[in-house]
């Protein structure tokens, strides 16, 4: 009774142990204490349990192949070494056989089972005799390892040794899977921890009120917040403020378990903005939405260069310049792209266009240096701005003026061609019509001056090469001006260019026909097989130019003078053909009008002398060396003195003095008539109030008139500006006017007239009866006065018929009221007959000679002068 008392209280003692023994362990399993403590504890639990028994525990390697890690209290480490890494299979011990089997493997003696061939010795020397091992088992059925138990007795295990060891290798299992189960969560922990932390994008978390609760670095980086800043932060404070209403809206659907992907743009905390890539997701726990997840990629550069792309591309759309963009790396480099503009100026829709190379555009008149240059640019992968003529679609050709650039990779390859047209077209027609201004006259169209002389210049040496003849003429139209005056520019224009028409219609192919201005126009003739070929086209020109021109309402005729000039050795200058023919001309102009004439080299000679008397006749003028004579006028009843006629003295430096004859009608050729008559006029007015001055009394002055002067827009103010200027009373002046002036004068001049007449200045015409005037016309002026031509009074007395035409004048003139004046009286015969049919006023070498200042004023002192006021027959006659 009292052993098995004792046996009762002893059981009792070793089940507590056993119970405290497994408190430890499960102790040690659910604070997840080291793995190698809670097996050893186990090892120790199994080993209180039953007397002499030594447990252990193998656990399998990843791959299940070996049990390669071993943990016991009580078995030797040389042991434990030596059956570490046993393979898993039969017959391997009693731990390598259990995992194998997924059984018991019971080895009741160790030195006679055979599974335990290859370990007995090493069993042996460790005095092992007896192993029960089972297999741990996961609660997937996976083989973790095995519980063993040794004795060093061989023994066979009774049902509760079997049930301890298997109860072991349940807690074993337990502690293993535990561990397990604490290392996978750990690594989850820190693989999610790697995504969150080595995210290159803003990874955050909110709570559900929108607090951040967690953020990576990349998110401190993109708002520049600090992470401890931004724990606490309200995500809408880093929302821009427009922003805000939506991005809180998108929220509440997060919080309600959707998940968005958006852009937003927020405030960094710099100040500045960042453009982000936003996804929003739920945290879900439970089916509980706990909190957002955030990820948010910075998007600002790329934003930022998909603005400015959009831009571009939108500036490219919208250029007006052709814009196409070419495969480089494709062979024949085909269109990409072409923008609006392509399609506007070339024609060819993009459809059509792309996939296929440039060339399309080439045609017929490209230039082929040009478009050399361009291959080679292309060829060389530099860029090259050249100006092409392409065609359009439609075959029309335009001027493209084209940069062409390379595109280039990142490792400097060329990729692409960017190519930009510009349609220079109108530019170009501009251009080519400034340089058909430049080279040809605007109102006919024909060639002018610098045209016709690089014809010229091209033409001379190739006839000269030849042996060919060469001719120049030089049309000048007889009379244009007064047309032009009276009738207005606007018939003068259509005047001339009917001319130009009825030239050039007479021309052949490969003649120049230009104008110089005016009415000139100068043609050459560079094939000419004979020099009659020349004369018989100038007298076709006098007879086409002749022909009747009709400009409205008006009808005219005009005539033509030309000059002729052929190719001759001697020439210097070709251009020196136009200054001959231009000299022919005038000589034709001279010699009658409408006529032709050749130039020669006395011509030359001629013309050579004039040359050399304008240039003294320009000296004489700079250097006022003019004098002025006076030949007294007088009173054909008494022969008192009337007045004088002023007429102009040269004295020519190495010629001596030359008459008015030989240098005037120089002047009014060359212009040079105009200061040379305003001298006269002044010092005329001068020189009678000084005489008036010195006590001669007052004389009228009659001053010659050149027509250049009196056509001159500001003739009357001079006039007036001389007068005033002077002091000479306006009546003490008589202008003479040759016939001819008046004769093809407008309207303005009639107008000038009677402005000098207003002004009390006398006018008479010069020169009477040479020209073709009636006197019925000149009644209709107001002229008070006509001098008879010298020609006529020559032979007033010898020939009856210039008296008759004297005598005929005096009366009709007197019949009009106009006062005669008879010139160039030598004889006494003369004066006699033109005193006897009643010639108002003389003048003559009969009476006086024209005379300097200084002896006119001896000449009066012979006479008694007469002065205006007394008996003053050109006061009486004035109209
Ligand atoms: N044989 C001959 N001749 C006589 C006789 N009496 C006068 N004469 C000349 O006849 C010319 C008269 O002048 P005119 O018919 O107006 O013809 C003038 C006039 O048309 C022009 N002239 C002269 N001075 C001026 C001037 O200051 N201005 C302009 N525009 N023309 C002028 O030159 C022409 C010639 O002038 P001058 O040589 O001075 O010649 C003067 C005068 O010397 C005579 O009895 N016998």
């Amino acid at each position: 009774m009292v052993n098995l008392g004792r046996r009762r209280s002893l059981a009792l003692v070793s089940a507590q142990r056993h119970l405290r023994a497994q408190q430890r362990v499960q102790t040690l399993i659910a604070r997840d204490q080291p793995l190698s403590d809670t097996l050893r504890a186990i090892c120790r639990l199994v080993e209180s349990q039953a007397n002499g028994a030594i447990s252990s525990i193998m656990l399998c390697d990843d791959e299940q192949k070996t049990l390669d890690r071993i943990y016991s209290v009580n078995l030797p480490e040389r042991y434990l070494a030596a059956v570490r890494g046993v393979p898993i299979g039969p017959g391997m011990g009693a731990c390598g056989h259990a995992a194998y089997v997924r059984d018991f493997a019971i080895c009741v003696d160790i030195a006679r089972d055979p599974r335990w061939r290859g370990y007995r010795d090493v069993a042996e020397e460790h005095r092992l005799r007896a192993c029960w091992s089972y297999p741990v088992i996961a609660s997937d059925g996976r083989v973790l390892g095995t519980f063993a138990t040794y004795y060093r007795q061989p023994r066979e295990p009774s049902r509760s040794d079997r049930r301890h060891v298997i109860e072991a290798a349940e807690l074993v299992s337990l502690a293993v899977e535990r561990e397990r189960n604490r290392r996978a969560l750990l690594e989850n922990e820190q693989r999610y921890r790697s995504l969150f932390t080595y995210h290159p994008d803003a990874v955050f978390s909110l709570d559900l009120e929108g607090y951040f609760v967690t953020a990576n670095a990349a998110c401190s980086g993109i708002t520049g917040y600090t992470l401890e800043e931004l724990q606490g932060l309200h995500f809408a404070e880093l929302i821009e403020p427009a922003e805000r209403e939506r991005i809180e809206a998108l929220f509440r659907k997060t919080s309600q378990g959707e998940a968005f992907r958006h852009s937003l743009t927020i405030k960094r905390r710099d100040g500045g903005s960042a453009y982000l890539d936003l996804t929003h997701l739920p945290i879900v726990i439970n089916d509980k939405v706990m909190g957002l997840y955030g990820i948010a990629k910075d998007m600002t550069e790329r934003h930022r260069w998909e603005t400015e792309l959009r831009i571009l591309q939108r500036s490219v759309e919208a250029s007006i310049n052709g814009i196409i963009i070419a495969d480089a790396q494709v062979p024949d480099m085909p269109i990409i792209y072409a923008n609006e503009a392509f399609e506007r100026i070339t024609g060819y829709r993009r459809s059509e266009i792309l996939g296929r190379n440039c060339r399309v555009l080439q045609g017929s008149e490209s230039d082929p240096t040009a478009i050399a240059r361009l291959r080679q640019a292309i060829t060389e992968r530099r860029e090259i701005n050249v100006t092409l003529c392409n065609y359009r679609k439609d075959g029309t050709p335009f001027w493209n003026n084209l940069y062409l650039a390379p595109v280039r990779d990142g490792e400097g390859r060329v990729t692409h061609f960017v190519g930009v047209q510009h349609d220079i077209s109108e530019r170009k027609a501009y251009e080519a019509k400034l340089s058909f201004h430049a080279s040809h006259d605007a109102l006919t169209g024909l060639a002018n001056r610098s045209l016709f002389e690089s014809h010229l210049l091209r033409e001379v040496p190739l006839a000269q090469r030849h042996g060919r003849q060469l001719a120049v003429l030089f049309v000048d139209l007889d009379d244009f001006k007064p047309i032009n005056d009276s009738l207005g520019h606007e018939v003068g224009d259509q005047v001339l260019i009917q001319v130009s028409q009825r030239l050039a219609d007479e021309l052949a192919p490969g003649d120049t026909l230009a104008r110089f201005g005016g009415d000139e126009f100068v043609i050459l003739l560079p094939k000419l097989h004979q020099e009659e070929a020349a004369v018989r086209l100038a007298e076709r020109l006098l007879t086409c130019i002749g022909r009747p021109y009709r400009v409205e309402e008006h009808e005219f005729y005009i005539g033509a003078s030309v000059g002729i000039a052929f190719l001759h050795d001697g020439l210097h200058n070709p251009v020196e053909l136009i200054q001959q023919a231009d000299m022919a001309m005038y000589r034709a102009k001279q010699r009658g009008r409408n006529a032709w004439e050749c130039f020669t080299d006395e011509l030359n000679d001629e013309v050579s002398a004039r040359m050399a008397l304008r240039n003294d006749l320009q000296e004489a003028i700079e250097a006022g060396s003019f004098e002025l004579h006076y030949q007294p006028l007088l009173d054909a009843g008494d022969e008192s003195v009337l007045g004088f006629e002023a007429l102009v003295r040269w004295k020519h430096p190495v010629r001596g003095y030359l008459s008015p004859g030989t240098f005037i009608p120089l002047a009014e050729d060359t212009g040079q008539i105009g200061p040379i008559s305003e001298w006269v006029l002044r010092q005329a007015c001068r020189d009678m109030c000084r005489l008036s001055a010195e006590g001669y009394g007052q004389f009228r002055v009659s001053v010659n008139l050149s027509p250049l002067q009196f056509r001159r827009a500001n003739f009357l103010a001079n006039l007036q500006q001389v007068l005033r200027e002077t002091g000479l009373s306006p009546q003490a002046l008589e202008l003479e006017l040759t016939e001819g002036v008046l004769m093809t004068e407008t309207a303005t001049a009639v107008a000038t007239l009677h402005r000098l007449r207003e002004m009390g200045v006398e006018v008479s015409i010069d020169d009477f009866g040479t020209g073709f005037s009636s006197l019925s016309y000149l009644k209709q002026l107001p002229i008070g006065k006509i001098k008879i031509d010298r020609s006529f009074i020559r032979d007033v007395t010898t020939h009856r018929h210039d008296g008759a035409i004297v005598q005929g004048i005096i009366s009709m003139a007197h019949h009009l009221g106009l006062t005669v004046v008879a010139e160039g009286i030598e004889e006494p015969q003369q004066r006699d007959f033109l005193a006897a049919h009643g010639c108002d006023v003389f003048q003559g070498f009969l009476f006086a000679r024209p005379m300097p200042l200084d002896r006119l004023r001896r000449y009066l002192n012979e006479r008694r002068p007469r002065r205006i006021g007394a008996k003053d027959p050109l006061a009486s006659a004035d109209k």
